[in-house]
């Protein structure tokens, strides 16, 4: 197991995201979180590193409660954990060098030629190799995730959340991105958890689904499982039904 998440409630004011919410993120998986905007998938993964705590619950990274944990214990537990983020979120003041050097940095890495060879392995993994002096203003919108990806990767996490890679992506460049997930897990053994409403990439990428709604895990289960459901909810979601009807 690496990640586990016992009874998390989490409200933002009076609203209430998470009520519960129990879950638990094996090592060397890839795991799908699925759910309508605002069920509080983003809010879900914050809590995997420390970036939010819960009002009520436990969160477990590699056994250890990090709920009770100071900055400097938590910064170890964010050194195995890559977060990609929504938007991408470079630096546009910055190289794609600079920008994916940015977390061994910020961990505190001075040496120089260490961070070099880094930032170059992280750009072979994602096919981008030879562009570190470029800005990011210069790059489209799927090389830019492949930066982000880049720099979630640089310090060789165990783990990577990735909050919807594929949002605003062409199907193939979205395909590329699959396959640069799979690559991780298979010859990097990372563990991946995954926000996304990419279906397609859904069955190609999973090893496990999570459904989120009111603030809990309403279903898990297989991509083959979820293709299967019969569960209306869970059949309008994969086919993109809001439940209304098109003839009339
Ligand atoms: N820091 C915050 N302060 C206040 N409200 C927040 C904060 N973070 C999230 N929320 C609220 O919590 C709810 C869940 O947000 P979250 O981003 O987790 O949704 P999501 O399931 O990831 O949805 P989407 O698919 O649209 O990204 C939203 O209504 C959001 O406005």
């Amino acid at each position: 197991m690496f990640v586990e998440v016992r009874n998390l409630h989490k409200s933002f004011g009076t609203q209430k995201v998470l009520q519960g919410l129990s879950a638990k993120v094996y090592k060397g998986e890839t795991l799908v979180l699925l759910g309508g905007s605002g069920g509080g998938k983003s809010v879900l993964m914050k809590h995997f590193i420390g970036l939010l705590s819960p009002d009520e619950g436990e969160v477990f990274v590699e056994g250890e409660d990090i709920t009770e944990m100071n900055e400097r214990e938590l910064s170890k537990v964010r050194r195995m954990m890559g977060m990609m983020f929504q938007n991408s979120a470079l630096f546009d003041s910055m190289t794609v060098g600079q920008n994916i050097a940015f977390p061994l940095r910020m961990g505190g890495e001075k040496d120089e030629n260490r961070i070099t060879k880094l930032v170059r392995e992280s750009l072979e993994i994602v096919r981008l190799s030879g562009q570190e002096e470029k800005m990011p203003s210069d790059l489209s919108g799927g090389m830019r995730k492949r930066v982000a990806l880049a720099r979630a990767i640089v310090d060789r996490p165990a783990c990577v959340l990735f909050d919807e890679p594929h949002a605003g992506l062409d199907p193939i460049t979205a395909d590329s991105i699959d396959h640069l997930v799979k690559d991780l897990q298979r010859d990097h053994q990372m563990t991946n958890v995954i926000v996304t409403h990419e279906m397609r990439s859904v069955f190609r990428i999973a090893d496990r689904v999570l459904f989120l709604k009111e603030g809990i895990v309403y279903w898990e289960g297989t991509p083959l499982e979820l293709q299967e459901s019969t569960d209306p909810e869970l059949k309008n979601f994969i086919e993109g039904s809001s439940g209304e009807s098109w003839e009339n």
